[in-house]
């Protein structure tokens, strides 16, 4: 057992990020920084969600990961599944806990994200096009989290529609990358089920409505440091050219990993454009 498992199962580079989308849903909602304690409640209850989904996620993906990531700590046997169960479900209870101090529809809100963090990695990630879906739907709820927070959605919506569709396109076109191991499960993903190519197509256009979703916070007038998403845009775009051109694996794999690239950036701009 490598005790630093406990923290590279979470992913911990997802869960903080997607603990700063939580504040900063809670942020653009009402146009200030929403204090200490209701900052850090959701910062946590985001962070430990995420957490104990990634968690999961690897307990029940151990027969894929052992093709697709031998390198991930359960199957080069850093840490034992059924501890990595416990583990989850232990992130899952603190994070419920501390979710009951915020408010009702957040609490609410806490027990459907993380009940289908589990069924996804349960059941539904096999499921053609569905498996995405809900996992760009758990990202689109992260800003939306934060801003229930504060009882306001505001331009907080913009954010949840930007970070659905980005995921959508990730994805997607992470299926693409993982089609060798998906199909040893029998996974039904969309590379799968119509091939590639096609499945190209989709991912690519979802990066494109990324682009057009992305313009709507200036539309609505978010100041001068807004402009600092056109980079952002830029590496959005190039990521669908190259997943158009060649849908091989480690294509897949870079197209994806400059869409995550996009989405630590975009957050940035967002964090900007919120305090500038
Ligand atoms: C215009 C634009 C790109 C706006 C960004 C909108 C936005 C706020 C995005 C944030 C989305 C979010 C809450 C991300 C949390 C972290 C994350 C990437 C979650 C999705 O993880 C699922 C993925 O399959 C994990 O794979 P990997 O990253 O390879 O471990
Ligand atoms: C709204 C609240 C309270 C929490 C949201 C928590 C967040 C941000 C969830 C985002 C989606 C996410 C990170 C879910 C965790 C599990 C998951 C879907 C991991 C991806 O797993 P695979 O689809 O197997 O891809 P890998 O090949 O990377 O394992
Ligand atoms: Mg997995």
């Amino acid at each position: 057992m490598e005790l630093k498992a406990f923290v590279e199962i979470t992913r911990p580079h997802n869960c903080i990020l997607a603990g700063l989308v939580g504040v900063l849903g809670s942020i653009v909602a009402v146009g200030h920084f929403p204090g200490v304690i209701t900052s850090l409640l959701v910062f946590l209850v985001v962070t430990l969600g995420c957490a104990g989904g990634n968690t999961i996620n690897d307990y029940f993906d151990y027969e894929i990961d052992r093709i697709n990531r031998p390198e991930r700590p359960l199957p080069r046997g850093a840490m034992s599944r059924k501890t990595a169960l416990y583990y989850s479900l232990s992130l899952f209870a603190v994070g419920l806990a501390l979710a009951y101090f915020i408010n009702t529809a957040d609490f609410v809100l806490a027990i459907v994200a993380y009940a289908a963090m589990v069924l996804y990695a349960w059941k539904l990630k096999p499921l053609p096009f569905v498996g995405n879906l809900v996992v760009a739907s758990l990202t689109g709820a992260t800003p939306l989290y934060g801003a229930l927070a504060v009882n306001r959605i505001g331009l907080a919506g913009y954010l949840a529609l930007c970070a659905f569709l980005v995921n959508v396109a990730r994805e997607v076109i992470k299926d693409i990358e993982d089609v060798e191991g998906d199909i040893t499960k029998g996974a039904k993903t969309l590379p799968i089920l119509w091939g590639r190519r096609k499945a190209a197509y989709i991912g690519a256009v979802f990066a494109v409505l990324t682009v057009v979703a992305s313009f709507l916070p200036v539309k609505a007038g978010v100041g001068l440091g807004y402009y600092s998403m056109v980079p952002v845009d830029l590496i959005i775009l190039y990521a669908a050219y190259l997943i158009l051109k060649n849908q091989e694996r480690e294509v897949a794999h870079r197209a994806q990993e400059l869409l995550k690239i996009s989405i630590f950036l975009a957050v940035a701009a967002f964090i900007i454009a919120a305090v500038v």
